[in-house]
């Protein structure tokens, strides 16, 4: 009977393989949503499908029309997260990544006005970013060309860009809270689609009382939590005597501003997990897309030249990196959207869940569905790329050398939940990329032949470990 109820209600919604009680479809998929499964299951039933979670629908969308016109046509009707047990089990639905409602709408708000008041997108956040540049290009000048692999100077410096806006301070290299904060990051972003998280998913009650991953991702979400804590009660104690300064002083007067505003969502819950949110969404996927940088540079020398003969040409070899250098910077700015694209950083967008009765690209779909939308399909897609698996700068450059953005470009996403960080992520990798180009040549260490470009799968696609030399130009 329960089949039978299944296939009825299944009959609504897209097409997509045949649900079973209890584990649903996610069969078909072999419990992971990966790149080979998410392309055959389009394959099969179109680029709009279902698949089930159990009994929850998930609708998943395939390419870059049916993603751009599921994010966007009803884009607040598809603006929700999923609220699993897990997702509250380990936020309870505060914050900005995986809260809901109002609580989501003030946080992001606040969240995005509190960056560009941080300066995102100006001077502010520049001085910042090109400070971690020196830092950067001083540790790979220490390493006098020897090989070396560039992943955690990379995280530290990326991570101590979002420490400073959100705590006031940068961390040294040899810092052992650093390091447990980076390790703790770590296992929480290597969870999340997983086999395991799709099988917790399934089966929430049971495995979320038993010893086993879940339990590791707590106690890393916990270490990151009192972390937090101690610098708000650091933040709180020499409050009085200063000017805000960071995320964390404007939230502590933004509490003090609305502590009389009924139904107000600014508290401490929610500034404890906002701060953890920005820093897990600012650090990993900014750290992983430079890393794709140097590795691409080294696997593409000819493109590496290009851009150097572009730095030295229009800024020469002592000029510190501006973000808007960028615009006298057309090759070298292609470049780098050509990283971001074929690096395809994230196979999915967080999920997504619709917060009412909606349709989405023709389809009736109830409150509460699951969205999942490929963004990786939109950047290969190849009705949009002239040469989708092809490392083409030219994919962001007109006939006549100009940069242009494309349409297709989602890495950062689409709607209402949009990447919030785009802006400052965009900074990062120019400032950054361009400091190392200007001063270093990145070569692959003696001996090596063959370069591994194929990425380890996980909640971001990551390089292989690599080593590299960084040669004085
Ligand atoms: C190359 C770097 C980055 C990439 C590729 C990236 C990509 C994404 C994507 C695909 C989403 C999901 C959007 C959706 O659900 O539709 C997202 C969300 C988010 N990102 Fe980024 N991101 C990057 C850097 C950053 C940075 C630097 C920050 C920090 C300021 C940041 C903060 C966030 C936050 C807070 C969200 C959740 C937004 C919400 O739920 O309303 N990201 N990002």
């Amino acid at each position: 009977l329960q089949f039978l109820r299944l296939q009825w209600r299944s009959r609504r919604f897209p097409p997509g393989p045949i649900p079973f009680p209890i584990i649903g479809s996610i069969w078909w998929i072999n419990f992971r949503a990966d790149h080979g499964s998410l392309k055959k299951l389009a394959k099969a039933y179109g680029n709009i499908c279902t698949l089930w979670l159990g009994h929850k629908p998930i609708v998943v969308l395939y390419g870059f029309k049916a993603v751009k016109d599921g994010l966007t046509t009803n884009s607040e009707d598809v603006s929700g997260r999923l609220q699993t047990y897990l997702f509250n089990r380990f936020s309870s639905g505060k914050g900005i990544l995986v809260s809901n409602g109002l609580i989501w709408k003030d946080q992001r708000r606040f969240g995005i006005a509190t960056l560009r008041k941080l300066g995102m997108g100006n001077k502010g956040m520049e001085r910042g970013i090109q400070a971690e540049a020196r830092h950067l290009v001083e540790f790979f000048r220490s390493k006098d060309g020897r090989a070396v692999d560039p992943s955690f100077p990379i995280v530290h410096a990326v991570s101590n860009v979002i420490c400073a806006v959100v705590f006031g301070h940068r961390f040294s290299l040899q810092d052992e809270t650093f390091r447990q904060l980076m390790e703790a990051y770590n296992g929480i972003v290597a969870f999340g689609n997983s086999y395991f998280y799709y099988i917790y998913e399934v089966f929430p009650w049971p495995l979320g009382h038993l010893p086993g991953p879940i339990r590791k991702i707590e106690s890393c979400c916990n270490f990151i939590r009192s972390f937090i804590r101690q610098e708000i009660k650091s933040h709180r104690d020499r409050r009085a005597v200063d000017e805000p300064k960071d995320f964390i002083d404007f939230y502590l007067d933004q509490m003090e501003k609305t502590k009389n505003v009924p139904n107000s969502t600014y508290d401490e819950e929610n500034m404890l997990q906002s701060v953890f949110d920005l820093f897990l969404g600012g650090s990993e996927t900014t750290a992983t897309t430079l890393r794709w940088a140097l590795l691409y540079m080294v696997a593409y020398p000819d493109i590496q030249e290009k851009v150097q003969k572009e730095l030295d040409a229009v800024l020469g070899s002592s000029h510190q990196i501006d973000y808007e250098d960028r615009k006298k910077l057309p090759y070298t700015n292609a470049v780098i959207h050509e990283i971001i694209r074929f690096s395809s950083i994230i196979l999915i967008t967080i999920p997504r869940q619709a917060v009412k009765d909606t349709t989405v690209l023709g389809y009736q779909v109830p409150k509460g569905t699951i969205i999942m939308a490929n963004i990786d399909s939109t950047l290969f897609d190849p009705e949009y790329w002239e040469t989708p698996h092809q490392f083409n700068p030219g994919h962001f450059l007109d006939k006549d050398g100009n940069f242009v953005i494309r349409e297709a470009f989602l890495a950062f996403s689409a709607g209402h939940r949009v990447c919030l960080g785009e802006v400052m992520a965009k900074m990062e990798l120019f400032i950054i990329f361009c400091s190392l180009l200007q001063i270093f040549k990145f070569t692959p260490p003696e001996g090596d032949k063959e370069i591994n470009l194929s990425f380890v799968f996980g909640s971001t696609m990551k390089p292989h470990p690599y080593k590299l030399c960084a040669v004085l130009r």
